[in-house]
């Protein structure tokens, strides 16, 4: 039975028989702590985890609720001295006396239970030592906001993870995230300054360096157009960002412009690791599929594989080369099956070898008897304007099977990067007024306004005039024109984004912590979560140039619910008597 692995990426060493392997991700030599490491081992009765926490490593029984992995405590430690305390093996094992001394520095318990270790060497700073600007941006389980830190006077950003401690899964996720994010350390990836609590809120706060912009919010401003010299200096950056996590055994999973922050002196940083996850290439390990927002989706994810590799990202990056290049996404899908057939209209239909080669949970058995037709490999005649160096490099990025798609090490060797012109300097790019995705949501909703206003202005106009044939003033009816064209452009449905195996439900919470144009300090006391209405965004669906967000039929549905992916886990782990991590 093959699989459908990328390249390696990840230095990882492997010890043990085959059913008591155990992972080891090189601790980060920066890291002053050693944050706890949790990979699933899967063997053909059951799966193991072994996690690391610090020195020590606990092997733990896995037992799946509600579609999620959760862990049972099994002693094993076999080499070194014996834990001194008996850590929790849902969390990230923190020893007692670690969770109170956090608890005395003043973290919240339940934290320095989930993600303990991250927290080391840090204070919790409050809520009132930031002034809110404005919010910047929001993603499915969160919301953006740019501030002032009133004790070192910069901008940051804050980003808002609602946290209940009832909810273990969304305890898991944040705890991911924060302990991925303290793994990285690189110029290209966004580095997490600090962590916020509000009780008051139930929210946790993640304090990152402000960025002006998102790739999303430049690609899709009429105004810029990049040369091949700035697209190369973004992609070495993205690719640079890549390299490292890769490195450090952590797939991004959701690579997408939305994602790919630059400051205002051009420097592009990884952002996003709520979909994130510790990998090990060298060995066998299942994951959802369910990742990476669907128009930058690689083919093996559609089509079900569960052990994939560094490629899932690399197909991300080569969807991002071409958008940049062409300056608009290349393959805007509007269902998973949409998104396949245009991956074949532009990179050919798989060939039989490629069947063969990749392993499908049994319940996705009969994607590769699609019914479509036959199509051949396009990408070089579709994109003959693009430079050789680019086109040979899109070639590789976009390969069907990731086992051909270069890593990011390679695709940073490649002609691409080395033949002229050159990459600029990301200190040369130039300076852009603040574009982000959001504020290409905002535009698209202030010209829908200004359309429906005109329109409104027309009828009126036009009532005095019984009988007159209802035609639409020309500039008036471009407004509404141009409003559409926006619109059709980019509205498809939430359904492509990937976060249903993140939090559930994407949350409902359309409203601030504070109201837009508070200057003062936050209050805790003033932190209520769904503290209001909140009309800053029409609830209308929005175009986006990094993944649709409008909903479309139910038949069409692409993300499934929280239950049909539990049931879908379910099933595969009865077929094979493995388990899935997410
Ligand atoms: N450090 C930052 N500086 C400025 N803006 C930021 C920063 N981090 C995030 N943003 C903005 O906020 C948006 C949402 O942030 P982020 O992607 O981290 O949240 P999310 O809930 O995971 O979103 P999604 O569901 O879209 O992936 C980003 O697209 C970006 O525009």
């Amino acid at each position: 039975m093959g699989c459908v692995l990328g390249r390696p990426g990840s230095a990882g060493s492997v010890s043990g028989s085959r059913h008591e392997v155990s992972t080891r991700i090189e601790s980060n030599p920066q890291e002053p702590n050693n944050v706890s490491v949790t990979i699933t081992e899967i063997t053909e009765s059951s799966s193991v985890v072994v996690e690391e926490v610090g020195n020590h490593e606990v092997i733990v029984d896995q037992e799946e609720e509600n579609g999620f992995v959760v862990t049972e405590a099994k002693d094993r430690k076999s080499k070194g001295e014996r834990k001194r305390s008996k850590p929790d093996p849902r969390q990230s094992n923190p020893p007692k006396n670690l969770i109170g001394e956090q608890v005395a520095a003043g973290w919240p318990s339940w934290l320095s239970e989930v993600c303990g270790e991250a927290l080391s060497g840090w204070l919790p700073r409050k809520a009132d030592s930031f002034e809110k600007i404005e919010m910047i941006g929001s993603g499915t389980y969160s919301y953006v906001y740019k501030v002032k830190d009133l004790l070192t006077g910069n901008i940051v950003a804050l980003k808002k993870v609602p946290w209940n401690v009832n909810d273990p899964e969304k305890m898991r996720f944040m705890a991911r995230e924060i302990l991925i994010l303290r793994r990285l350390d690189h110029p290209n990836v966004i580095k997490l300054e600090g962590l916020v609590t509000s009780r008051m809120s139930s929210s946790l706060y993640l304090v990152f360096r402000y960025m002006h912009h998102d790739l999303a919010g430049l690609v899709a401003s009429p105004d810029i157009k990049f040369t091949e010299q700035q697209v190369k200096c973004y992609m070495k950056q993205l690719l640079s960002g890549l390299e490292h996590c890769h490195n450090q055994g952590v797939l991004h999973r959701d690579i997408k412009g939305a994602n790919l922050l630059i400051d205002d002196g051009g420097v592009l940083k990884i952002g996003d690791f709520g979909l994130a996850t510790f990998f090990d290439a060298s060995k066998r390990q299942q994951m959802t599929n369910v990742v990476v927002t669907l128009w930058y989706r690689a083919p093996e994810l559609l089509h079900g594989v569960v052990e994939y590799s560094v490629g899932v990202d690399l197909w991300s990056a080569g969807c991002i080369l071409a958008e940049l290049l062409a300056g608009r996404p290349i393959m805007p899908g509007l269902t998973e099956s949409d998104q396949l057939q245009r991956i074949y209209k532009l990179c050919g239909s798989p060939s039989e070898e490629y069947w063969k080669k990749i392993t499908l949970p049994s319940t996705h058995k009969h994607s590769h008897q699609n019914p479509l037709p036959q199509f051949k490999r396009k990408l070089r005649e579709v994109y003959k304007d693009f430079s050789p160096g680019a086109l040979s490099l899109l070639d590789t990025l976009l390969a069907l099977d990731p086992a051909e798609r270069q890593t990011a090490t390679e695709a940073l060797m490649s002609d691409f990067f080395t033949t002229e012109p050159l990459a600029c300097q990301p200190s040369d790019l130039p300076k852009y007024p603040p574009t982000k995705e959001i504020d290409a949501q905002r535009e698209a909703s202030r010209k829908q306004r200004e359309a429906r206003k005109a329109q409104r202005e027309s009828r009126r106009r036009m009532r005095p005039r019984e009988g007159a044939p209802r035609a639409m003033p020309a500039p008036e009816a471009n407004v509404e024109n141009q409003s559409n064209i926006d619109r059709t452009r980019l509205i498809t449905s939430e359904n492509a984004r990937s976060k249903s195996e993140k939090f559930p439900p994407p949350h409902q919470d359309w409203s601030l912590d504070f109201q837009v144009g508070y200057s003062g300090r936050l209050d805790p006391s003033e932190i209520l979560y769904s503290s209001g209405p909140f009309t800053y965004y029409s609830k209308e669906p929005f175009q986006t140039w990094s993944g649709p967000l409008a909903p479309i039929e139910a038949s069409e549905s692409t993300t499934p619910t929280r239950n049909d992916i539990n049931k879908e886990r379910r099933m595969a782990s009865k077929a094979k008597g493995k388990r899935i991590v997410v």
